[in-house]
């Protein structure tokens, strides 16, 4: 079966409140990662979350999934809110358990908010064709692992989908699919990426993690944040993030 759709199980309506920050601050020991941070996620916004190698991206995941605190102020989340999110982690995926058992979870059948898809076919629409079904986890590439962590992102219902970095080592046929489904996804999407022609394509805002542990939201592509941080800054992206010291908050 070829990859022809990948379907995003859209779960309740989102009301108008989908993700409020409210003057976040946080550290990690001394380092202070970032310093009031204050943004709202539109409904039906996909936001691109940028930012150097440990500047705090998966950290704010976290703080949205209640899995850290920050040191300062508040994030809401709208009643309505169902979020979709598989940690990336290494204990989230079973390296001893197959493909088709880490999607399956013991049915033969994936209910994606109420229809019925065979997981076999289910496993296709990530490319795993049947021989890569009987995998074991811990034997895959970086892209397999990706596919299979994607499968089983959206196998969840909701309307508020947290993607870190799904576009790593992805070949373009499911990369087509993906974008397709966000597209059609009635939700907010947040995506981690350092994919700068994904976000170009995909992003409505932008959530960057620059130098001294500020994070600027924009409305925009990845593009057009980048114009105004160059006519903000004069520099292009950050590609090493300098932190503040916790004591100079
Ligand atoms: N539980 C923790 N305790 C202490 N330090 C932590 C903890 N979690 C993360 N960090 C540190 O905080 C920083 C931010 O981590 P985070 O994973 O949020 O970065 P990131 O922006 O997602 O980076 P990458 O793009 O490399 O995945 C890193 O320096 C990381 O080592």
């Amino acid at each position: 079966m070829q990859v022809d759709s990948i379907t995003i199980p859209v779960g309740p309506r989102l009301g108008s409140k989908v993700i409020e920050a409210k003057g976040i601050t946080k550290a990690f020991g001394d380092r202070l990662l970032v310093d009031d941070l204050n943004f709202s996620v539109p409904p039906g916004s996909v936001v691109g979350i940028i930012g150097g190698n440990g500047a705090g991206k998966s950290t704010l995941f976290k703080i949205i999934m209640g899995q850290e605190k920050p040191e300062k102020g508040e994030l809401e989340i709208g009643e309505t809110v169902v979020p979709m999110y598989v940690d990336q982690s290494r204990d989230a995926l079973d390296p001893n358990r197959t493909v088709y058992e880490e999607i399956a979870e013991g049915s033969d059948e994936v209910d994606l908010n109420g229809r019925k898809v065979n997981t076999r076919a289910y496993c296709s629409w990530y490319n795993f064709k049947s021989t890569d079904q009987n995998k074991k986890v811990g034997m895959l590439s970086g892209g397999e692992r990706n596919r299979l962590h994607l499968a089983k992102t959206l196998k969840q219902s909701g309307n508020l989908l947290l993607l870190d970095e799904p576009t790593n080592d992805l070949d373009v046929e499911t990369l087509r699919c993906l974008e397709e489904a966000i597209d059609n996804f009635a939700g907010s999407v947040l995506i981690i990426s350092h994919d700068r022609w994904f976000l170009d394509r995909m992003a409505t805002h932008i959530l960057a993690f620059e130098d001294n542990s500020t994070a600027v939201w924009f409305e925009g592509n990845f593009s057009e944040y980048e114009e105004d941080r160059r006519r903000r800054t004069g520099q292009i992206a950050p590609t090493r993030i300098k932190f503040r010291r916790l004591a100079n908050v």
